[in-house]
C-alpha cells in the first residue's frame, strides 16, 4: 500500500510517498524535533522490543470529516483457512490466565488471538480500508505501509477500524479516549439497551476498564498542569459490540511532549497489555504468537509534536501479494473472567474485519 490514511469523524490524513523510513521511534523524533521533516505517520508495534513502521511523507492532505471513498469496492472471496490459536487453546489460555490472576500474580492481562485467511484474487488494502469507513464512518479507519519495519514486513500493510483513540495532542491539550469492558449487540433493540445498560452496571467490567484510566492518569500527571479523568465510564457502541468508554483531558506541561512521545509514554495501555505492566507483557510474550503491528499503535505526530494516534485493534495484516491476511481480537482478562465468554467477545470483535471483508463465518 503506497501511502497512509487515517479517517476520523472529523478529519482525515491522507499521506503519499516516502522522504524517509524509521524503524526506530527515537530516529523519528529526532527528525521531527530538528524539524528535518514536517510529518511523521505510520504504526508502531504492539510490543515496545519490536520495530516501528514509521515514515516521513512526501505529500500530504488533510480533508475535513471521514474519509469518503464513493461507492463500496468489490472484495474478492475470502476465507478462514487456519486459527491461531484454535478457539480451543484461547479458552485453554484464558482458564490459565484466571488461574495466575486469582493467584494475585496479575491483575489484569488481555488475550488474544488470530484467523488467517486466503482470497481467491489479491485484496487491495485501499478497497478493503474503504469497506470499513463505509462500514462505520464514525470509526477510525486506518491504512499503513508496514514496508519501513523491514524483513517480513516489507510490502506488508496493516488495515483497520479501531473505536479507540489513545491520544490526540493539540498545542497543550491531550485528549485519550480508553475502551475496555465490551458486550455484544443485538438485533432487538430492548435487547440490546438492555446489554449495554448491563454492561455499565457490571462492577467486573468496570474494574477492568478503571485498570486502563489508573494507567492514563499515571502516565500522564507527571507532564500535564491540570487533568480530568471522570470518576464513571460511559457507554460507546460500534456496529458489533458496547464499550465502557472514558473521555480524559490534559493540559501539558512545557516543554509539552509531542504526540509520538506521548504515544511511546503511553502504549501499551492495558486496554491490549494488562497490569502490572512487566508481568502482564512477559505473559502474553509467554503465551501467544506474536502479535506484530496488532495491539500497537496508528497515526502521526508533525514538528510542532501535534498528532493523533490511535490503538490499532479490529484490524488485519495483508500480505504484500494481498493474497493472505491475519485478522486479530483479544479481550481484557482478570479474575472474574469467564473462558467462553472471552472467546465469544473475540469472535464478536473479528466481525468488524470479516464483515468488511465479507467473511460471515464466526471467527
Ligand atoms: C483488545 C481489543 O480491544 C480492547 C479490549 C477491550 C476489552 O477487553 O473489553 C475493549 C476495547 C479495546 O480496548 C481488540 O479489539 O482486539
Amino acid at each position: 500500500m503506497n501511502g497512509f490514511l487515517l479517517s476520523r469523524a472529523d478529519r482525515t490524513l491522507r499521506t503519499c510517498g516516502s522522504r524517509d523510513q524509521y524503524r526506530g521511534i527515537d530516529a523519528a523524533a529526532e527528525a521531527l524535533a530538528r524539524r528535518a521533516v514536517p510529518l511523521v505517520v505510520g504504526a508502531l508495534p504492539f510490543d515496545p522490543a519490536d520495530p516501528a513502521a514509521l515514515t516521513a511523507p512526501e505529500t500530504m492532505h488533510r480533508t475535513a470529516g471521514p474519509w469518503q471513498p464513493g461507492a463500496a469496492p468489490a472484495l474478492p472471496e475470502a476465507r478462514i483457512v487456519d486459527r491461531l490459536p484454535s478457539p480451543d487453546e484461547h479458552r485453554a489460555r484464558v482458564a490459565r490466565l484466571v488461574t495466575r490472576l486469582r493467584s494475585g500474580e496479575l491483575d489484569k492481562v488481555v488475550a488474544a488471538r488470530s484467523v488467517l485467511l486466503e482470497a481467491d484474487a489479491p485484496v487491495p488494502p485501499w478497497s478493503l480500508l474503504a469497506r470499513l469507513v463505509l462500514q462505520d464512518p464514525a470509526g477510525n479507519g486506518f491504512g499503513v505501509d508496514l514496508s519501513p519495519a523491514g524483513g517480513r514486513y516489507v510490502g506488508r500493510s496493516l488495515v483497520g477500524a479501531s473505536p479507540e483513540l489513545l491520544l490526540r495532542r493539540t498545542g497543550r491539550e491531550v485528549e485519550c479516549f480508553p475502551l475496555a469492558g465490551t458486550a455484544p449487540r443485538h438485533a432487538d433493540p430492548a435487547a440490546d439497551r438492555a446489554e449495554g445498560e448491563a454492561l455499565l452496571a457490571s462492577d467486573k467490567n468496570r474494574a477492568e476498564h478503571a485498570f486502563v484510566t489508573d494507567w492514563i492518569r499515571d502516565a500522564l500527571a507527571p507532564v500535564c498542569t491540570e487533568l480530568t479523568v471522570p470518576d464513571a465510564p460511559r457507554l460507546i457502541s460500534t456496529r458489533q459490540v458496547w464499550h465502557l468508554a472514558t473521555p480524559i483531558r490534559g493540559v501539558l506541561r512545557e516543554p509539552a511532549p509531542s504526540a509520538l512521545d506521548l504515544a511511546r509514554l503511553l502504549h501499551p495501555t492495558p486496554a491490549v497489555g494488562g497490569t502490572p505492566f512487566d508481568a502482564a507483557l512477559a505473559a502474553i510474550r509467554d503465551t501467544e504468537e506474536p502479535r506484530g503491528f496488532y495491539g500497537g499503535a496508528v497515526g502521526w505526530c508533525d514538528a510542532d509534536g501535534d498528532g493523533e494516534w490511535v490503538v490499532a485493534i479490529r484490524c488485519a495484516e495483508v500480505d504484500a501479494d494481498g493474497l493472505r491476511l491475519q485478522a486479530w481480537a483479544g479481550g481484557g482478562i482478570v479474575a472474574a473472567s469467564d473462558p467462553d465468554a472471552e472467546l465469544a467477545e473475540t469472535s464478536t470483535k473479528l466481525g468488524t474485519l470479516l464483515g468488511a471483508l465479507g467473511v460471515n463465518t464466526h471467527g
